[in-house]
């Protein structure tokens, strides 16, 4: 018996020490390279408090953003080194100058998911920049012009259920009520269907909508999977969202282009009608409803999500609130209600927007793989091929140097647009470069006309449950409150 236990806890101790020395074999990766890192933990890497939930991936890298001042430093996501620029030239060389070496994310999903795989947002260098060019169009001033009727019929709408249902309630849940109003947008200006979301509380949409960015434990898996275990994602065939929610938006979507095929409809060049144009163009119909499933998945929430951040300053800071609302009401005076030149030229609105943007990115930082052998500018420093690097938006958007006191919240440090990434990309809440959000213009198109329409008729303000301050939730791989966002709607 003696001999049997020797020999099994001699065995332990050898497969401990062979996997113990397989996860940290590359933990001198950093320390060979004389790089300023971050010290790792055997298996987690440096992040085992974003798998144990104490913090956010956001907030972490921020956190270790702070512990230098190099341009750039190491890190460990779980055995993998990743490298973090702080340098927003070195950052402007990756996402715009060099972008020929860094034109993929290192973000996956299963490629068993024929949806989800070929979607821009994960598409990788070739396809991506056909699809990329074939949606551009979708964007233009003249498609984004002939949207805005259907965004202020939105936004009217709104107000109405605003008014009806939710005036001088305490602790409204303000994404909530922004969700349906940007999920609506998303169903009538890309697919033609009116989601009723204001009608029904149950509205099909708005409930896939909820369930693919709930906070939940699955989502964590599937989020969190998908940017730092992309092997593990794809062995197990781990999606980006649950296989039965895709299967559900293929349905709408399918149904909706059978309907408008059949009938020889053209609603006038909508994402619809130029996917149906993709058709025969090399793309298998996977491709095709890929894109407009991910309109609806990148559009709503990020939406929504700016739209209440940004009633959450506003209701924390009443006198910002009040000149926001006068240049409204001079502009809409001016116009004669919303026009597509007049919105754009509220200056102060674009202000606060930015500043929500800064103080609440949707994504805490972005990323890029390495696609070929590469040397930093004015550095020793050679990355290579399949290298990941991190730029952390948290970090540089809420750096002293860029933005001093950054916790405050103030529009003015955007009074002067045009010096702003001068150098070098410090402020990226939209990313940059080539693979820059392919939705900014028409997201900052319904977060504007959504707040005209909030703040030329209701106050914001703070209610017993609104937090002082806000603090995000680490089950989200999106920068979201936790706890929500709960406010209150009082009359003029
Ligand atoms: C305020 C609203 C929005 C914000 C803050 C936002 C933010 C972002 C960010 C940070 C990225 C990553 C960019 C990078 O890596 O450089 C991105 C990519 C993307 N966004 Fe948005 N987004 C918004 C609205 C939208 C909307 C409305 C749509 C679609 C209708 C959309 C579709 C996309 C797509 C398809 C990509 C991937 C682009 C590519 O890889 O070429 N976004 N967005």
């Amino acid at each position: 018996m003696f001999v049997f236990w020797s020999v099994f806890l001699g065995l332990l101790a050898i497969t401990y020490f062979l996997i113990y020395k397989y996860v940290t074999r590359n933990f001198s990766f950093w320390k060979n390279r004389k790089i300023f890192y971050i010290k790792p933990t055997p298996f987690f890497g440096n992040l085992l408090p974003v798998f144990t939930m104490k913090t956010t991936i956001g907030d972490l890298i921020m956190d270790f953003y702070k512990r230098t001042e190099d341009d750039y430093f190491g890190i460990f996501v779980l055995d993998r080194p990743v490298l973090v620029v702080r340098s927003p030239k070195l950052a402007k060389n990756i996402m715009l100058k060099d972008f020929a070496s860094f034109h993929n994310r290192v973000i996956t999903t299963s490629d068993k998911d024929p949806i989800l795989s070929n979607m821009l947002f994960f598409n990788k260098r070739s396809m991506w920049k056909v699809i990329r060019a074939k949606l551009t169009p979708v964007f233009t001033s003249g498609k984004l012009k002939a949207m805005l009727p259907v965004i202020i019929q939105e936004s009217e709408a709104l107000k109405s259920y605003i008014d009806g249902k939710l005036l001088g309630v305490p602790n409204v849940e303000t994404k909530e009520v922004c969700g349906k109003y940007s999920t609506n947008l998303i169903a009538l200006t890309a697919f033609g269907v009116d989601a009723k979301c204001f009608e029904n509380e149950n509205a099909e949409f708005r409930a896939i909508g909820k369930a693919i960015w709930e906070t939940s434990f699955s989502n964590a898996v599937r989020q969190l999977g998908s940017n730092f275990f992309p092997g593990l994602i794809n062995t197990f065939g781990i999606s980006f969202v649950s296989g039965k929610l895709i299967k559900q938006m293929k349905s709408i979507i399918n149904s909706v282009i059978n309907t408008r095929n059949q009938l020889n409809q053209n609603k006038g060049n909508d994402l619809i009608d130029i996917l149906r144009g993709m058709d025969g163009a090399n793309m298998s119909n996977d491709m095709i409803l890929a894109q407009a499933v991910q309109f609806f998945v990148a559009g709503f929430d990020t939406i929504s999500s700016t739209m209440s951040f940004t009633l959450y300053e506003l209701a924390m800071n009443q006198d910002i609130q009040d000149k926001l609302r006068l240049e409204i009401k001079e502009n809409l005076e001016a116009n004669h209600g919303v026009t597509y030149d007049g919105y754009n030229e509220i200056k102060y609105l674009d202000m606060v927007i930015s500043e929500a943007l800064r103080k609440y990115p949707v994504l805490p930082f972005l990323e890029r793989e390495c696609t070929s052998t590469y040397k930093f500018e004015g550095t020793d420093l050679v990355v290579e091929k399949g290298q990941a690097v991190y730029i952390s938006t948290f970090g540089m958007q809420y750096d002293e140097k860029y933005f001093p006191d950054p916790e405050r919240f103030d529009p003015e440090r955007f009074c002067d647009k045009n010096e702003i990434n001068k150098e070098g990309f410090y402020f990226t809440p939209f990313g940059e470069g080539p693979r820059i959000c392919i939705g900014n213009r028409y997201g900052l198109m319904a977060v504007k006309v959504g707040l005209i329409a909030i703040l030329s008729r209701f106050r914001v303000i703070r209610s017993s449950k609104t937090p002082e301050k806000i603090t995000f939730e680490p089950k989200s791989f999106l920068v979201q409150a936790s706890g929500g966002i709960p406010l209150q709607f009082a009359p003029l």
